[in-house]
């Protein structure tokens, strides 16, 4: 939870947010900064330069068109020089089949260790997962992050895909060049493609963990609702996108960018975080999950887990996401004569799954906060004999799932396993076990077994 301390350092670094879901906003960090009534006048204002930011193609249908107008210190050409190649070892794009030895099955994990050596957000971040091509802009990565170290000096953009960040331990500030986002545990934050940012700790103690989606594919969005009209699940108030915030600092930076999977780095004279203004609908925002509203079986039987779907990715397949962001958050359980946890199933779709607090109800031990599981396309996978004793005898009162937050990842390609995860010192060798006391229960004779 932000404690006081952070919402005081939020406070006094003028930390404020726009409410709505792929508005067109427009904010100033300096009075008159923002060109009224044109976007590219002759002379900014304050001297500043004028620069379009275009996170769709000019020619995309009103509807996914996205693009925003900065108004700078120096326009971004002047925050790079030439690159040299830098090396990121962990952090993979697909295509990437890495060789290993782990044979194909349903996978889970511990934690990540928490580092031994100094390392910022990027430094700490390690592929568990990558989907599709990142060349062709289809699929996804998993990644997972443990960090102790501020960016200071140094940027980054990632040229291959938007990022959606979801910490589990720890508040972060993710300074963006359109403003500042503090996020903690429970709250998710989206970084759109190409745009740069540093992260710093905020609050108390060292480590900072949490996992990432990278979509290489269209922009989340919100997903239609459908009969359930036009409120409930995510609402677009709630999405908070920041105010103009920028650093004027003329000391040496590094700018790192990952582009079609490779890292390159330049050194510069100055921040790029220089926006003094800007407006339009290609920004970055934060999202509180708590305000997730959710809805579901009020008679009987469990439906779908897309009811749970905060945002979606999708592709030209109509429902077929590219990826999609689910969360399994807080909620009363009342379905009469029903078993109540997922059910027993194999999916087209696979399923990467992490926690952020609680216990997840599919699992009644080995899945924690900060672990992640896998269930890859067509793996049967549900919930462990425990939890299937559990819900099969247990009485159907109106139960409060409460203090849980799970969430997926879910992708219509196959998620490849990275060497990394497939050696990590936190794989459960034993995960397939939690399964085995499923016994036969069947002996031909009809009635309740
Ligand atoms: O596998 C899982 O735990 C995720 C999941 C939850 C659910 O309620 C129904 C289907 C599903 O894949
Ligand atoms: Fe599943």
């Amino acid at each position: 939870m932000l404690d006081k301390t952070d919402k005081q350092v939020a406070a006094a670094a003028g930390v404020k947010y726009m409410p709505g879901f792929g508005n067109d906003f427009e904010t100033e960090a300096l009075p008159g900064a923002l060109p009224q009534g044109q976007n590219s006048p002759q002379k900014c204002n304050y001297g500043l330069y004028a620069e379009q930011l275009s996170g769709s193609p000019f020619t995309a249908p009103r509807g996914t068109n996205e693009r925003s107008w900065l108004y700078r210190i120096r326009p971004s050409v002047r925050h790079t020089k030439r690159f040299s190649a830098a090396s990121y070892p962990h952090w993979k794009t697909a295509p990437c089949i890495d060789d290993h030895s782990l044979a194909l099955g349903q996978l889970r994990w511990g934690p990540l260790p928490t580092p031994a050596e100094k390392l910022n957000f990027v430094q700490g971040i390690r592929t568990m997962t990558t989907a599709g091509d990142a060349m062709t802009q289809v699929g996804m990565a998993a990644h997972v992050y443990a960090f102790n170290a501020d960016m200071v000096d140094d940027y980054f953009f990632n040229a291959d895909g938007e990022l959606l960040i979801v910490p589990e331990v720890g508040s972060i500030r993710i300074f963006t060049e359109m403003g500042i986002i503090d996020v903690e545990p429970s709250e998710i934050c989206l970084i759109p493609r190409g745009m740069m940012f540093k992260v710093s700790r905020l609050g108390d103690g060292e480590l900072r963990r949490g996992y990432i989606c990278e979509n290489y594919g269209a922009k989340f969005t919100l997903p239609d609702r459908g009969p359930i009209g036009a409120n409930c699940l995510a609402n677009p108030r709630d999405f908070k996108t920041p105010t103009a915030s920028y650093e004027d600092k003329e000391t040496p930076c590094r700018v790192l960018v990952k582009w079609c999977g490779k890292f390159h780095v330049t050194e510069i004279g100055h921040s790029p975080l220089d926006v003094v203004a800007w407006h339009g609908n290609y920004a970055p925002f934060k999202y509180d999950l708590r305000t997730f509203s959710p809805v579901g079986a009020i008679l009987f039987d469990h439906p779908d887990p897309s009811i749970f779907t905060v945002l979606t990715a999708p592709t030209e397949e109509a429902g077929t996401a590219n990826v999609d962001f689910v969360i399994f958050p807080p909620r009363w359980l009342v379905a009469e004569h029903s078993f109540r946890p997922p059910w027993y199933h194999r999916n087209i779709m696979s399923e990467f799954m992490g926690l952020i607090y609680g216990q997840y109800d599919a699992k009644e031990e080995g899945f924690v906060p900060g672990g992640m599981s896998l269930h890859n396309m067509m793996l049967p996978h549900g919930p462990d004999a425990m939890g299937f004793e559990k819900a099969s005898n247990g009485e159907l009162k109106p139960v409060k799932l409460d203090h849980t937050m799970a969430f997926m990842f879910e992708t219509r390609y196959p998620q490849q396993l990275t060497k990394f995860a497939a050696e990590l010192e936190t794989l459960q060798e034993n995960y397939i076990d939690c399964w085995d006391g499923l016994e036969r229960k069947f002996d031909g004779t009809p009635g309740i077994k």
